[in-house]
C-alpha cells in the first residue's frame, strides 16, 4: 500500500492559485502510489478583506501538523504593501524556521537565455539564501512619519547561530556537487559588521570541508558575473535580501521567472518545509490563464525530493526539461495546457 502524505496547500493571491493547481496535478501524476491528504488554506487578500486576518495562530498550528506545504504566491494591490508579505509569507518562513531558502538556477537545454554574449553551455547553480534573518525580520522603525524630518530605519539582523547553520548547509550542498565550489555573496566592503560575521563564519567552516573551494564576491560584482559569466557559480550562500534579489536575476538568465523554483527548508524536519515559485502573485496577468506554472511544478519536484521521492522528482524535472526544450516557435499555451502537457509526460 502507498504512503499518505499530509500536504498543506496555500494558493494565495493573484496567479498563486492558478499555478498551484497545475503543480498539484503534476505532483499527483508523478506519484500514483502516494495518497495526498491535502488541506486547502484560504489565506491571502480575500481572507484579509473578509476578516482582517493574515495568518491566525490556530491556522499556523494546524499547518505545523503537515508533512509539507505547497504555496503559490502572496500579495495583492488591494492590500497595503507588506501586510500579506510580512504577516503571512514571512511569518510562515520565520515561525516554521525555514532558515534555508533553496533556489536552483538551471538553464534547461533548448531554453533561450537573454545573456548578452549568447546562451552559455550551462548555467547550473544553487543559491542558498538565508531565510529567517537579515533585513527581513521587521526590526526598525519610523520617527516623525509624514514630516520633512522623517527618519526610517530597517535593521539587518545577522546572528552567528543563523549564519553558521545556513553556511554549513551550503558547504554540504557544495561538497555533494561535482564542481565543489562555494561562493559567499555579500557586501563586506560597506556592510562591515554583518559582512565580517559572514566572512569569518564561512572561513571558519572551510577546514571542515577541504574538498570545497571557497570564493567571495561582492553582491554588485556577482550580479555582473551572473550576466557575463554565470558558469563561475556552483553553490552560492548569501543573506536574505541579497538572495532575494539575485535569484530574480538568476531566473531571468535561466529562461525567465516562470521557470524558477524554490524551497523554504527546515533541514531538521522539526516543522514542515514549504515549496513555492520564486515569483510573486503577478497581478498584471492574474485571472487570464497566462501564467507559466513551470516554476510551481518544479517547486513541487523540490518538495518530492525533500520528502525522499527522488526518482519521482527526477521524472518531473525531465518532463519539464522536455516540455521547455520544445517550446520554441510553438503558439502560447494556457496555464492549464502547460500543466496538462507536463502531467501527461510524467504519467506517460
Ligand atoms: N513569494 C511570494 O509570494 C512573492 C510575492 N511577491 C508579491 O507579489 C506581488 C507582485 O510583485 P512583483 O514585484 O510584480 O513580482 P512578480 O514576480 O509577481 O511579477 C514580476 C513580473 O513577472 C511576471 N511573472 C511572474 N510570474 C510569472 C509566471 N509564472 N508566468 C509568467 N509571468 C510571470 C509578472 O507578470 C510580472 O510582469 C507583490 O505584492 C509582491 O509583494 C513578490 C515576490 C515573491
Ligand atoms: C515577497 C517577499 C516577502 C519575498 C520575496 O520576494 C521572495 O522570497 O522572493
Ligand atoms: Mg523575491
Amino acid at each position: 500500500m502507498g504512503k499518505t502524505v499530509k500536504l498543506a496547500v496555500i494558493g494565495g493571491d493573484g496567479i498563486g492559485p492558478e499555478v498551484t493547481a497545475e503543480a498539484l496535478k503534476v505532483l499527483r501524476a508523478a506519484t500514483p502510489e502516494v495518497t495526498w491528504d491535502t488541506t486547502d488554506y484560504d489565506l491571502g487578500a480575500r481572507r484579509y478583506h473578509a476578516t482582517g486576518e493574515t495568518l491566525p495562530d490556530t491556522v499556523l498550528e494546524e499547518i505545523r501538523g503537515h508533512d509539507a506545504i505547497l504555496l503559490g504566491a502572496v500579495g495583492d494591490p488591494s492590500v497595503p504593501s507588506g501586510v500579506l508579505e510580512r504577516g503571512l509569507l514571512l511569518r510562515l518562513r520565520f515561525e516554521l524556521d525555514h532558515y534555508v531558502n533553496l533556489r536552483p538556477v538551471r538553464l534547461y537545454p533548448g531554453v533561450a537565455s537573454p545573456l548578452a554574449k549568447g546562451t552559455p553551455e550551462t548555467i547550473d547553480m544553487v543559491v542558498v539564501r538565508e531565510g529567517t534573518e537579515g533585513p527581513y525580520t521587521g526590526a526598525g522603525g519610523v520617527m516623525r512619519r509624514g514630516t520633512p524630518q522623517e527618519i526610517a530605519t530597517q535593521e539587518s539582523y545577522n546572528t552567528y547561530f543563523g549564519v553558521e547553520r545556513v553556511a554549513r548547509y551550503a558547504f554540504e550542498q557544495a561538497a555533494n556537487r561535482p564542481r565543489r565550489k562555494l561562493t559567499l555573496v555579500h557586501k563586506n566592503n560597506v556592510l562591515t559588521y554583518a559582512g565580517d560575521l559572514w566572512v569569518r563564519t564561512v572561513n571558519g567552516l572551510a577546514p571542515e570541508f577541504p574538498s570545497v573551494t571557497v570564493e567571495y564576491q561582492h553582491v554588485d560584482a556577482a550580479s555582473m558575473f551572473f550576466v557575463t559569466q554565470p558558469e563561475r557559480f556552483d553553490v552560492i550562500v548569501t543573506d536574505n535580501l541579497f538572495g532575494d534579489i539575485i535569484t530574480d536575476l538568476g531566473a531571468a538568465i535561466a529562461g525567465g521567472i516562470g521557470l524558477a523554483a524554490s524551497g523554504n527548508i527546515n533541514p531538521a524536519g522539526t516543522f514542515p518545509s514549504m515549496f513555492e515559485p520564486v515569483h510573486g502573485s503577478a497581478p498584471d496577468i492574474a485571472g487570464q490563464s497566462k501564467a507559466d506554472p513551470t516554476a510551481a511544478i518544479l517547486s513541487a519536484a523540490l518538495l518530492l525530493s525533500h520528502l525522499g521521492y527522488t526518482a519521482e522528482a527526477g521524472q518531473i524535472e525531465q518532463a519539464v526539461a522536455d516540455d521547455v526544450s520544445e517550446r520554441g516557435g510553438r503558439s502560447a499555451r494556457t496555464t492549464g495546457e502547460i500543466g496538462d502537457d507536463v502531467a501527461k509526460r510524467v504519467a506517460g
